[in-house]
């Protein structure tokens, strides 16, 4: 069974610029279950970073643990070379996070939850009236905003969780699986939103199932595989232009050629 790793006290210092976001040494044991070992990443200020892996992988666990959301057993995260887990404070007006399955607060409307992060952040509440309107008309929620968030679907709720980690304009933000459920008129707002934010300086960092979306939008990719990082670059040097096929030797996927083979309609 893997050892939970003794944490070096000081981590070693980095060499060029400060990435947007570092992690180091990083491991979550659950029970019996290595979530994530040994996880060390260095996210340059500037890039679309997309995370991909398996299911079980462990991009939540790691996503968590980066953004003090989940606390590791070992090992640590730095935003713009700010501890997350010594100093919270200044770490959360930096981030902007998505978590994943993280319930929101869904008994206000989706426009009195962008007003509460936005308040919760100090913003001037003159501004977060205006960004308000402004994020739930470009994420196709206009029409919604006096609706209970419990009553959104799948969909509504992501993108109402995408717009409070937007609304206080972060310097990075880190999405778990942002186009889940999304429809395809959103999901391309939702690029267009992203695409222009690392434009202006902006850092993104996002897992993905989607392979395609991860090599059209990322910059960089890291691939997961059973709680450790197997590979990390930019698209071409992880992906040599093909990453579905890239991803899935990483991985060590088979073709599975069997079939259900009781698996058809019955008549009767
Ligand atoms: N709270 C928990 N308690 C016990 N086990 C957990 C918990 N959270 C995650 N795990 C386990 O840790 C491993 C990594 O899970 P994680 O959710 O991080 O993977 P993932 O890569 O995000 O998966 P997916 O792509 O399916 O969302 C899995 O084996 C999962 O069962």
């Amino acid at each position: 069974m893997t050892q939970t790793p003794e944490a070096s006290p000081v981590p070693p210092p980095v060499s060029g610029p400060v990435p947007a976001l570092r992690t180091w040494g990083l491991f979550k044991r659950f029970g019996a279950k290595v979530a994530v070992q040994q996880f060390e990443l260095a996210i340059p200020a500037g890039s679309f970073y997309g995370i991909v892996g398996p299911n079980g992988a462990g991009k939540t666990t790691t996503l968590s643990m980066a953004t003090g959301l989940l606390r590791p057993d070992a090992g640590t995260a730095f935003v713009n070379g700010v501890d997350v887990w010594a100093e919270p404070e200044k770490v959360k007006p930096m981030l902007g996070i998505l978590p994943d399955g993280l319930r929101l607060f869904d008994r206000l409307t989706g426009a009195e939850l962008i007003t509460y992060a936005g308040l919760l952040r100090g913003m001037d509440p003159v501004v977060v009236r205006q960004r308000t309107d402004q994020l739930l008309d470009v994420l196709g929620l206009a029409d919604d905003g006096t609706k209970l968030v419990a009553d959104y679907s799948a969909g509504m709720t992501k993108k109402i969780g995408l717009a409070t980690a937007l609304v206080h304009a972060p310097s990075v933000l880190v999405l778990d699986e942002p186009f889940e459920a999304v429809d395809p008129v959103s999901a391309g707002h939702i690029r267009a939103i992203l695409a222009d934010y690392v434009a202006g300086g902006g850092t993104v960092i996002l897992s993905s199932h989607v392979m395609e979306l991860v090599e059209r939008l990322c910059s960089h990719v890291a691939v997961m595989n059973d709680g450790a990082l197997v590979a990390a670059g930019t698209i071409a040097e992880v992906g040599g232009g093909d990453l579905q096929a890239r991803f899935a030797q990483l991985v060590g996927a088979q073709e599975r050629t069997e079939g259900l083979a009781w698996l058809r309609p019955s008549r009767g």
